[in-house]
């Protein structure tokens, strides 16, 4: 069984890729590293080029025998999204329906699509379930429900199986050290805080200690790269055998303040640094946190990193990121 991934340089879309490949499928990457990293790409046949391309399309589609899709592609900065709109709904929107189109054209029938929390805005309660309101409150999160619905009516009125993944905060690093967290420019939680443990950065800033919650601080709901690589494994599994459009939530289900993040770095790397208190970044909700039932009954998902090793392997990698 061979797989496109879409975005596979990525951060996300990388492992992804190796998991697939650990278990026996074949894999073709395409991305045109607008992100992403050619390192990255190591697991698979690798086509550069980009997803609004529909004759490049056509020729991976005619030269692989393609049996599934999992599209990564996206822009993912949320501030970026609010100051420039048009480049988060022509990526997200219009790229993926030229995906979409393309797979119809040459009759590939599974899509595995990376959805996020941000299609639930600001959540009216704790923790979130699939069936929750979805009320995005920025270009980023509305792009991404803008596909979750088009992908609906693909199924409807073509028959285009699709699953999303609305991901909680994906963080941590494979254990080979091969592929890791990458973002230029980083804006993540954690790579952030392990640039201030390596001096890279002055200090880690506390964006607003007076939310509603325990410390003061956001809580987020952390989940391993590895963890979210096999759910699209299981996903693919499922659309493959039962034939069904779904959408599932993909957390841990625990939550942690930002204050708490800090002080778990500081005992896995061992490292001091400054923290600062600055005001609150706009568009926070002071809580997400996944019910993740669905993914667990459905699917037989089973998430297997707590955050201690989410930043124990995100440190690892974090340190030969920055020694290149
Ligand atoms: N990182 C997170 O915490 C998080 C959370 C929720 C959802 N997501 C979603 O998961 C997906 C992957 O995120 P990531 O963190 O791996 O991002 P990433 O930027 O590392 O990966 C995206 C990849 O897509 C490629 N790309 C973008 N537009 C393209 C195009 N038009 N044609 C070809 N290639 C293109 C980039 O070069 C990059 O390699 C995104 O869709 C993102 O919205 C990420
Ligand atoms: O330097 C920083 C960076 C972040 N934070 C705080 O840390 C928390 C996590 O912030 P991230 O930017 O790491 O992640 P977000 O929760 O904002 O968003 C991430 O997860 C979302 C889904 O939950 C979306 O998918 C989005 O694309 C992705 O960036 C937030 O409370 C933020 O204010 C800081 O205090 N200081």
């Amino acid at each position: 069984m061979t797989v496109l991934v879409a975005g596979g340089a990525g951060y996300i879309g990388s492992h992804v890729c190796k998991m697939l490949r650990e278990r026996g499928y074949d894999v073709v990457v395409i991305d045109n590293l607008s992100h992403g990293y050619k390192s990255f790409t190591r697991y698979g046949e690798f086509v550069l080029g980009d997803i609004s391309d529909e004759n490049l399309l056509d020729l991976v589609f005619k030269t692989y025998k393609i049996d599934a899709v999992m599209h990564f592609c996206a822009y993912i900065e949320v501030g970026e999204s609010v100051v420039d709109p048009n480049k988060y709904y022509q990526n997200n929107v219009s790229n993926t329906l030229t995906l979409l189109n393309s797979m119809l054209k040459h009759d590939v029938k599974y899509f595995i699509f990376s959805s996020t929390a941000a299609v639930y805005g600001m959540p009216q309660r704790i923790p979130i379930k699939e069936d929750d309101p979805k009320m995005p409150i920025n270009p980023y999160g509305k792009s991404k429900y803008m596909v979750e619905q088009i992908l609906d009516d693909f199924d409807r009125a073509y028959g285009l199986k699709s699953i999303r993944f609305r991901y909680f905060n994906a963080a941590g690093a494979d254990e080979s050290l091969e592929i890791g967290e990458a973002h230029e420019p980083e804006t993540h939680l954690i790579p952030l805080i392990l640039d201030a443990a390596l001096s890279v950065r002055d200090s880690i800033k506390i964006f607003g200690t007076d939310y509603e919650t325990k410390d003061g601080t956001c809580i987020r709901d952390f989940v391993h790269v590895n963890d979210l690589a096999d759910a699209h494994i299981k996903g693919l599994e499922y659309l493959i055998s039962e034939k069904k459009t779904d959408y599932f939530n993909l957390g841990s289900g625990s939550g942690f303040s930002v204050r708490e993040v800090i002080e778990k770095v500081k005992e896995v790397t061992n490292v001091d640094f400054k923290v600062e208190e600055v005001d609150r970044r706009p568009g926070d909700p002071a809580y997400l946190i996944a019910d993740n039932t669905k993914a667990r009954k459905i699917l037989g998902w089973e998430p297997k990193y707590d955050l201690e090793k989410i930043i124990q392997t995100a440190w690892n990698w974090h340190k030969v990121l920055r020694k290149k």
